[in-house]
């Protein structure tokens, strides 16, 4: 099970990469997951035996049945893409990417007050934005976290890494985030 799953219990992309390296490499060495083989006087799990020889070393662990079926160029395309590292970065990356400075939160909401105010939820105060030309051209409503909400730090990483990865027809996407000190904002 990915890890970051085991911890949170909420489904991301990331735990299918993950999931699907796992298969990929019990495939490549002929282990299951859960499975234990000897490395000298060490037992090592299938993930700790990957970790361990991916760079170096590891053609000797691949399954002997496909060994010699697999050509060197297969198995570098492979290693390439075999997926769980470099596409997680990837998507820790574009969610980086949504980022903006308090600075254009505050002055797209204005003055926070009754006029720009239009909703209060666990996370805190929602507030009707107008962003600049810089951002897209229309109204935004922005969560700003309510520094005494039940909701901190954790919450606003998972709900930020949910909205990120939903596409659907029935939900407001996520536009940007902020994340400056205790100051954590939302912009749907
Ligand atoms: N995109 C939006 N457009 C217009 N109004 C919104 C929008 N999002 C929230 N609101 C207003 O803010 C209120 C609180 O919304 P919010 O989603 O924060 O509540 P919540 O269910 O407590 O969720 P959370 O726990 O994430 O804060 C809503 O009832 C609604 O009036």
């Amino acid at each position: 099970m990915d890890p970051a799953y085991r911890e949170s219990y909420i489904p991301k992309i990331e735990s299918n990469v993950y999931s699907l390296g796992i298969v990929l490499f019990e495939i490549l060495t002929g282990m299951r997951v859960d499975e234990k083989t000897c490395i000298g006087d060490e037992e090592l799990n299938m993930v700790t035996l990957v970790r361990r020889y991916y760079n170096h070393g590891f053609e000797k662990y691949i399954d002997p049945q496909i060994r010699d079926e697999l050509d060197a160029p297969s198995l570098h395309t492979f290693k390439e893409n075999h997926g769980a590292a470099s596409t997680i970065s990837r998507i820790n990356q574009k969610l980086e990417d949504f980022r903006i400075p308090l600075k254009d939160i505050n002055s797209s909401i204005g003055v926070k007050g009754q006029e720009t105010r239009i909703g209060d939820g666990g996370f805190g105060v929602v507030y009707k934005g107008q962003p600049s030309g810089s951002w897209q051209n229309r109204s935004v409503a922005i969560k700003c976290l309510r520094p005494e909400s039940y909701q901190g730090e954790h919450e606003f990483r998972n709900e930020l890494n949910m909205i990120f990865n939903f596409n659907h027809e029935n939900i407001i996407p996520f536009i940007v985030s902020c994340d400056e000190g205790n100051e954590k904002d939302k912009v749907y």
